[in-house]
């Protein structure tokens, strides 16, 4: 497991793969290099007892939390169509007592499309628009797929489902395998989703084809401001011999599952000017009480949002 996750951080580096983006979507300057186009949010987080017999982070105190959170369409067109059936995408900053900070940066697919660095930058490579049809080449991508089965779950869960009515209608998934760390310094292994009290809504086909480009910020924006919208964060709590360290591959669906608290979404706005936008929701910034595995995927995110967010924040 070592030595295939080291192979695989060799055989691509964090620069390589922003400077894969910046070919493939081209660059905007002071914009994100991958889940551009996206909105600023507001709200907060109450933990619950349970959650805090498996792990001591202050998320799971009971206390009110506030958190600075951003919903993002995946990939780098600012301009991508709401209607594409791509993931979209749910980012969050946990405010902890003592100037301690929590990320949670998730998309709505169980599962990601890349077992390793490899195969998302050759995908990137394989999708990149073609000069003569403004669209990825199919010969390309076809073979991409053939040879690249980690990314067939994703894909085909894409292909099958369609993408939400409303940000606030759409589960998030954690994806990778985290460790929940408690008082008596016991691990256990968890995954973990956000589940829409107000429920899953996705586009009908008839909508797919009707909806306009632009329709999901406006959305959040008018319905946060009817009423708070609101997820429930459920852990699975994983068995000896779970997969760890492949977010492609889902545990059993008969791992027991706790309710991890309830995050209350205020407001929404848009992200020019507003808090979320000079965040880097760097995936790997957790508070005492959990902590990453080996998830070649999770720990490459970190260096690649760094690249991207250094990028940004000098207006490049
Ligand atoms: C090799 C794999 C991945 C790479 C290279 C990658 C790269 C990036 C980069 C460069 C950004 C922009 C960072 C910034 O400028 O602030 C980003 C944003 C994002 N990524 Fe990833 N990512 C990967 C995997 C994932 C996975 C597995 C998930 C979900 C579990 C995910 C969810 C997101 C979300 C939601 C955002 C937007 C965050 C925000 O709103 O600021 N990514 N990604």
């Amino acid at each position: 497991m070592v030595a295939r996750h080291s192979l695989a951080q060799e055989q691509v580096t964090a620069d390589q793969m922003v400077t894969q983006m910046e070919d493939t979507y081209g660059v905007h300057p002071g914009q994100r290099r991958n889940h551009t186009k996206g909105l600023c949010a507001l709200g907060e987080w109450v933990g619950s007892k349970e959650a805090a017999t498996y792990s001591k982070s202050a998320l799971f105190s009971g206390k009110t939390i506030p958190v600075i959170a951003r919903f993002s369409n995946a990939g780098g067109f600012p301009d991508a169509p709401d209607t594409a059936k791509s993931a979209r995408g749910m980012a969050l900053e946990f405010k902890l007592p003592g100037n301690k900070l929590q990320h949670i940066t998730m998309i709505n697919t169980p599962m990601f499309g890349a077992a390793t660095p490899k195969t998302f930058f050759d995908l990137l490579v394989a999708t990149k628009p073609d000069a003569s049809t403004g669209k990825p080449d199919p010969k390309k991508v076809a073979a991409f797929k053939a040879t690249h089965p980690d990314n067939r779950a994703q894909a085909e869960f894409l292909e099958k489902n369609n993408p939400p009515v409303s940000y606030a209608n759409s589960d998030y998934f954690g994806i990778h395998t985290f460790k929940f760390i408690n008082a008596d310094n016991k691990t256990t292994l968890v995954r973990w989703k956000f589940v829409p009290q107000q429920g899953e809504k996705r586009l009908t086909d008839e909508q797919m084809k009707t909806m306009p480009a632009n329709f999901l910020a406006q959305e959040l924006i008018d319905r946060t401001k009817k009423g708070p919208v609101r997820w429930d964060m459920l852990v699975w709590i994983g068995q000896p011999g779970d997969p760890e360290d492949n977010p492609t591959v889902l545990w059993p669906a008969d791992r027991k599952q706790i309710k991890a608290g309830t995050l209350t979404i205020t407001s929404a706005m848009p992200q020019k000017g507003a808090a979320c936008e000079k965040i880097n929701y760097d995936p790997l910034v957790m508070a005492e009480g959990i902590e990453p595995t080996n998830d070649p995927i999770l720990t490459f995110r970190s260096p690649a949002y760094a690249v991207s967010f250094a990028k940004r924040i000098q207006g490049k």
